[in-house]
């Protein structure tokens, strides 16, 4: 991203040509839509320009190429400077590498999010009827297809059954059709198929529809609607609720969350109401998203070969339908407040047979499913956290290029990783998560226990990023001393670079392990920028170029 940064702007743009995917910024490091409406910039009003993913299939270089060539003619440059390559200059390889490999890969763009900039394109899926997948994509199903039903005619061990009930298990380390096999251990395991007849061919095709149904975002994918469902499955176990409720709710419940985000555009319901897509139009602005989903997974299930409730009763359908439909308009988080708050009401006399108390402890078990990512552990947590700000930061952008009302706990300007994090747990998962706690003290340890400690993980972060701006001090006005222990100090000399829109080509920090007030050894900054940055008016009183060198021995 730092070399996208650094490549020249209208340069850039002549260089790559259409093929390529732009966004600009201006001086204060705001998106601007690219249009007629376009104020002229001047010399001090300057647009940048940045491009963010490439075509492969065009016939220009793709701009992983010019990265690479950047690269080369920056090596070449600090080799002349300094005599030698340094370390960081293989470390920027490297990621240069796995970008190129990215772009050369990616047939959809989405790990950005980007195939869905428009937002009545994204939902031609659902205004314009079923679309065709893509020959790939089609391929791609029925190869998962295949390895879905081979798989499923092996044995499930024991352990990997049993591994299955708990909060700790890591969805990262399962393909797609192995994780089509799980879901169906769990329809099997709570004896769904014998006490619903349900035909393992239609529960397959079932799942495999669901599966199919789920977008290819960063976020609300097919691993979110796993996840959901394995935790929906853990906490069936942990909390004995067979020995509570009826089969017919747990089956509620478990398909409820299978299908909860159902063909997600991954743009929110405040993003479909203001850019008044067909899903808010459709659904009046009332929970576009989850009206969808839910009439989505009723799609499916109107097929009879994916129909897995073909052999209920109508009385038994009828209660299913209308608890799924409840359950999943429950994950809309605007009604958060109102089923939390009834749910604390009952909480002191809570009784397993009163029909309204057990519809609102289904809402809130689907709703603890759905955002129980810090539950797990923080290898599991954490790159899910990356995925759902990826989603987030996608749809404010589009939102600032629209021209639409920019969604603040989305806006990459205002969040970061911690400060989303520490409020999202205790505003939100602390609160709900004690609650359901009270009922089952058993989940104490399970859910309530792994949170807390990923508020203070994201609370510590929160602190160590206020001492990165203490080395970033440092290092422009040549202090001797700071105090530092954070871990990522690299990225945050490139987000300043962002933000005073410097480009820094190059640094380099040597810090000695194990201590808490730590030297710097050795501080290199190449950069380039402009006159009126006040960081760049210190070092250029000083240094009277636009290269800045600091060192200093310890
Ligand atoms: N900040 C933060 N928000 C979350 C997390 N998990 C879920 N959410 C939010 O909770 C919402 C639940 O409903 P959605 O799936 O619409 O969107 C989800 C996110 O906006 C999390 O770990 N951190
Ligand atoms: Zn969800």
């Amino acid at each position: 991203r730092c070399l996208c940064r650094t490549l020249r702007l209208f340069q850039a743009a002549a260089e790559v040509g259409p093929h390529h995917i732009l966004k600009m910024y201006n001086r204060k490091g705001s998106v601007v839509n690219i249009s007629p409406q376009l104020e002229p910039n001047t010399k001090e009003s300057y647009y940048q320009l940045e491009v963010v993913a490439s075509d492969t299939q065009s016939e220009r270089p793709p701009l992983s190429y010019l990265c690479v060539a950047q690269l080369q003619h920056l090596e070449s440059k600090v080799i002349e400077e300094m005599g030698r390559s340094p370390e960081i200059i293989g470390e920027l390889k490297s990621h240069v590498e796995s970008f190129k490999r990215k772009l050369e890969s990616v047939e959809h763009l989405s790990w950005m999010g980007l195939f869905k900039e428009d937002g009545n394109q994204q939902l031609s899926k659902f205004s314009s009827g079923p679309k065709t997948p893509q020959l790939s994509m089609q391929e791609e199903r029925q190869q998962i297809r295949r390895k879905f039903l081979h798989l499923s005619s092996l044995q499930v061990t024991e352990e990997l059954r049993e591994h299955l009930k708990t909060p700790i298990f890591d969805n990262w380390q399962w393909e797609e059709a192995e994780m089509l096999v799980l879901l169906q251990v769990m329809f099997t395991d709570l004896d769904f198929l014998v006490a619903f007849h349900i035909e393992l061919e239609v529960l397959q095709n079932f799942l495999l529809e669901v599966y199919c149904h789920y977008n290819n975002i960063p976020f609300h994918n097919f691993q979110h609607c796993f996840c959901v469902t394995q935790m929906m499955y853990g906490l069936i176990w942990l909390t004995d609720l067979r020995g509570k409720l009826a089969t017919i709710d747990l089956l509620i419940m478990l398909t409820s969350a299978l299908c909860h985000d159902l063909d997600h555009p991954g743009y929110n319901n405040v993003y479909q109401i203001n850019a008044q897509t067909d899903l808010a139009l459709r659904y009046n602005d009332i929970s576009p998203l989850e009206n969808h989903h839910c009439a989505v997974a009723f799609g499916i299930l109107s097929k009879p070969e994916c129909n897995i409730l073909k052999n209920l009763s109508s009385d038994q359908y009828k209660h299913v339908r209308a608890g799924m439909i409840k359950c999943i308009l429950a994950t809309d988080m605007a009604k958060h407040n109102e089923i939390l708050n009834k749910f604390k009401v009952m909480q002191p006399v809570f009784d397993f047979t009163n029909k309204d108390h057990k519809e609102v402890l289904m809402k809130i078990m689907v709703k603890v499913s759905d955002i129980s990512n810090e539950a797990r552990p923080m290898a599991v947590a954490e790159p899910w956290l990356d995925c759902l700000l990826q989603e987030f930061f996608n749809q404010s952008d589009t939102e600032k290029l629209k021209g639409l009302p920019v969604t603040p706990f989305m806006d990459r300007d205002k969040v970061s990783k911690p400060s989303s994090q520490t409020s999202f747990i205790r505003f939100v998962l602390l609160p709900l998560f004690t609650e359901l706690t009270k009922l089952f003290p058993c989940l104490e340890q399970h859910i309530l226990e792994p949170v807390r400690r990923a508020l203070n993980y994201y609370s510590e972060m929160e602190r160590a990023s206020k001492d990165e701006k203490e080395l970033f001090c440092f290092v422009l006005n040549y202090n001797t001393q700071f105090s530092s222990h954070s871990k990522s100090k690299q990225a945050f000399l490139f987000t300043i670079c962002r933000k005073t829109q410097w480009s820094i080509f190059h640094f380099i920090y040597k810090f000695p392990q194990n201590t808490t007030q730590k030297k710097c050894t050795k501080v290199s900054v190449f950069c380039t920028g402009n006159e009126s940055d006040k960081y760049f008016r210190v070092q250029h009183k000083r240094q009277q170029s636009s290269t800045l060198v600091c060192s200093r021995q310890t």
